[in-house]
């Protein structure tokens, strides 16, 4: 066996010495047929470059632009490694990836699955969530490794039979990510634990100072291959990138618009938080613009982050509404856009999140919408990146405002009113949190113009800020500088409403007047598609925290003087009819683009000002403090009456999601005994008996912080049929086929559920006899 070993050993390197890598066919093993199979032929330059060095044993730091095919660069020579040492099972770990987020371990991991089908290792996806244990049994077994750092510490620390002395080859995926998210300390010590004599490779499409850092502490007399380094553009030369500068009251119906005029395209939307993503993607999906429209933030449970992914990839045309978390290293087919509709934190987050589309030599668009305040320091970062950007104009003739629409949303679903209310508080957080001041400066946004085009009447209060204000306040007063003043300024705009703001802002667009109902059919059709994809999900309420959250930010809210225009007004906007549908459409705001007319701004826009309802209906909370606050004497008897009545309909609402609330935990605990055995699915492979890629289901895929504590997605599951969640049973027992302990599974889970639930047993929902039946009724609507 050792002079087999040695024999392979000194062809490749005869092979590579004479050899430079140019294409896989130069490749003297099985992987070739893996990568023909996979339609990889000719090597991209990152590949060329470091393949070979990475092959001759030396350590490398790989940066690239993004959709370069760094994945490949890494995973062709650690397969040829371990093949070259004939490596076994009994040989333990050989090869350690470690991605910063749970999605990126899981394409790697498809990749790797795809192109080392005809080798024998295993390979396993430890991505945490699954009890650590039975983890703990099974990771000796394992050749080839890919997780994230937290989890793979853990193992370090808890593990027994966790040895990686024997480990070749150490990769570190997107090595500038796992630094930002904090991970440093925790790379530090697995560096730590595993062995000095070791190859290292570690790509990134951006490369900080932290990186080198790290690759100091980790490589050894690196080779740095930064492939487009010299290179005039730090983006792909097929990427057309443009910005906007909108006023932020002007983004969603920017957005809206966009995408009735792009109904043919996959465009991915990138937005500053979650709750923004979850607000949004409600209204959109309740706007039905005309494409499927989907939605992937870290508030989604661990599966339904990998359904969303897997949907996204399959469809031709959507919109993904998406966090950072779909930022970094994921390759999406064939995306068309890439929208930034809240300016990134920095130039490498705007370089990564642009990368998910123009991948791999193939086109794509990319837009940054910037705030008025927001474009010079903005612009200046990408500049000094060599981010070749524009800027265009947006046609205000081709704008639509839903504004009324989003309203008429609001005013017939309470939950979704405080999803907007949550929308609000959270984005402001992020701009308040973002560490570049001189780009960002919550206080120069137009709080309650932002609230009313998200829908709200009303603009939170956000105590947040008003601790910020209060204390900035304090500080200058006592540094006796001449701010005053313009902090007392400051104040009004996060607490008063400027009439005459409002009313412009709720004059500067009308709503649509007609809609062509065939159109409108369609439209609807193609977006129950994706209430049918993703809904459930989102459908879902908000965690606790969140709520409680809420209440704590927004106990109080502003009263703002809602104006709407007056059928005058409509005249003045387009009906939304005339760019329907067809796609060619979309060339308008493209032609309008390359003529630089477009050119939003509500005060190049004037509207007739009319007011002609009072919007939305009043609140209870709004009304008695509207009371206090108005500090009259005497009782008003009908305000009395009023708010008596408001208040019955808040008893009955909370009566309703007390209801609900024990609806959803009944459901949860059977969920839980579901995600509980999904979690025990294995994630381990052997590559030479991995089937088409169809047959991992990513599902499978577990996440223990979600279940434990996200009430968002125990609801959105709580939503699920039980028929439903029968059929996904299912589905999983199907997918065990790759799986080790395939036979095992549904067995234990079978036991699991006879213990737990036995139907016989009388459930103590805690509630009274009335309560219990009207919970009843309400279980068996639902289940109906
Ligand atoms: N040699 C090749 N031939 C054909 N396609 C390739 C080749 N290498 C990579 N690709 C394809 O290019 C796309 C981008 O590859 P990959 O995801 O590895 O890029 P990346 O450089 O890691 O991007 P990012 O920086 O965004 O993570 C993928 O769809 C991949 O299948």
């Amino acid at each position: 066996m050792g002079q087999t070993k040695l024999n392979i050993f000194f062809s490749f390197l005869f092979f590579f010495l004479l050899f430079p890598f140019h294409t896989f066919s130069s490749l003297p093993t099985l992987q070739i047929l893996g990568l023909q199979e996979a339609q990889y032929r000719v090597v991209t330059e990152i590949q060329r470059q470091t393949i070979g060095l990475a092959l001759q044993g030396k350590d490398v730091l790989g940066a690239a632009k993004t959709g370069s095919g760094k994945t490949l660069a890494f995973i062709v020579p650690a397969l040829e490694l371990l093949y070259r040492q004939q490596w076994t099972s009994a040989d333990g770990l050989g090869v350690l990836i470690i991605s910063p987020t749970r999605e990126l371990a899981y394409q790697t991991f498809k990749v790797l699955r795809k192109v080392g089908k005809n080798h024998e290792f295993s390979a396993g996806l430890i991505i945490g969530g699954k009890d650590l244990k039975e983890e703990s049994e099974r990771i000796h077994h394992i050749n080839m490794l890919i997780c994230t750092p937290g989890r793979l510490l853990q193992h370090m620390d808890e593990t027994s039979y966790f040895y990686a002395s024997d480990l070749q080859m150490l990769i570190l995926d997107e090595a500038d990510r796992i630094l930002d998210m904090g991970f440093a300390d925790t790379m530090n010590a697995i560096i730590e634990n595993l062995p000095k004599k070791r190859q290292t490779l570690l790509f990134s499409a951006t490369q900080t100072k932290s990186v080198k850092d790290l690759a100091r502490l980790s490589l050894k007399d690196p080779e740095y291959v930064w492939v487009h380094e010299k290179a005039k553009f730090s983006t792909p030369a097929t990427l057309d990138q443009n910005y906007v500068v909108c006023e932020l009251q002007q983004k969603v119906n920017m957005l809206y618009s966009f995408l009735r005029t792009h109904l043919k395209k996959k465009s991915i939307v990138f937005f500053a938080s979650c709750k923004e993503v979850q607000y949004l993607f409600r209204v959109f999906c309740k706007l039905q613009p005309g494409l499927p429209v989907l939605a992937l933030h870290g508030k989604q449970q661990q599966m339904k982050r990998m359904e969303v992914y897997t949907c996204f990839v399959r469809k031709k045309a959507a919109v993904l509404f998406a966090t950072d978390i779909a930022a970094r290293g994921l390759d999406f087919p064939a995306v068309n856009w890439v929208i930034q509709f809240d300016c990134p934190e920095d130039a490498n987050t705007y370089i990564h999140r642009v990368g998910r589309t123009a991948r791999y030599k193939e086109g794509g668009e990319a837009l940054l919408v910037l705030l008025p305040s927001e474009e010079k320091g903005m612009v200046e970062q990408l500049a000094q990146r060599k981010v070749p950007i524009s800027e265009i104009k947006i046609n205000p003739e081709k704008l639509t405002d839903i504004q009324k629409r989003m309203q008429a949303f609001l005013a017939q679903d309470q939950e979704l009113k405080e999803k907007a209310q949550r929308c609000f508080v959270s984005y402001l957080r992020s701009v308040y949190l973002m560490k570049n001041k001189e780009v960002f400066d919550v206080f120069k946004l137009p709080l309650a113009e932002y609230a009313l085009s998200l829908g709200l009447a009303m603009a939170p209060r956000v105590r947040f800020l008003q601790r910020v204000q209060k204390q900035l306040y304090v500080n200058e007063a006592a540094n006796g500088t001449d701010h005053l003043e313009e902090t007392e300024q400051n104040e009004n705009t996060l607490t008063l409403v400027n009439e005459e703001t409002v009313e412009k802002c709720g004059t500067s667009f009308s709503g649509e007047t007609s809609v062509n109902k065939t159109k409108e059919k369609q439209r609807r059709k193609e977006t129950e598609e994706c209430s049918a994809s993703s809904g459930s999900a989102e459908e879902s309420g908000e965690s606790e925290d969140e709520s409680k959250e809420l209440s704590g930010e927004e106990e109080k809210e502003i009263h703002v003087p809602n104006r709407l225009p007056n059928s005058d007004s409509m005249q003045f906007f387009e009906d939304d009819d005339d760019d329907d549908e067809d796609d060619t459409e979309g060339l308008d705001l493209l032609t309008v683009k390359q003529r630089d007319v477009f050119g939003v701004a509500a005060k190049d826009n004037p509207a007739p000002v009319s007011l002609v309802q009072q919007w939305p209906p009043v609140q209870k909370s709004n009304l008695a403090q509207g009371d206090e606050e108005e500090d009259a004497s005497g009782i008003n008897l009908d305000k009395a009456k009023e708010i008596l009545r408001e208040e019955d309909k808040f008893d009955k609402e909370e009566y309703r999601k007390k209801v609900k609330e024990k609806h959803r935990v009944i459901c949860f605990s059977c969920n839980s005994l579901f995600v509980a055995s999904q979690a025990e699915e294995e994630t381990v492979a052997f590559l030479a008996h991995s089937g088409s890629e169809e047959e991992f289901d990513p599902s499978t895929l577990p996440d223990p912080d979600k279940y434990k504590d996200s009430d968002a997605e125990q609801d959105s599951e709580s939503e699920d049929s039980y028929s439903e969640l029968e059929e996904k049973t299912g589905r999983k027992r199907r997918s065990y086929n790759n799986s080790v302990t395939a036979e095992e599974m549904p067995l234990k889970r079978r036991k699991q559920f006879s213990q737990e639930e036995d139907p016989c047993l009388p459930l103590d929902t805690g509630l009274s006899l009335a309560e219990d039946e009207e919970l009843v009724l309400h279980l068996l609507n639902s289940h109906n």
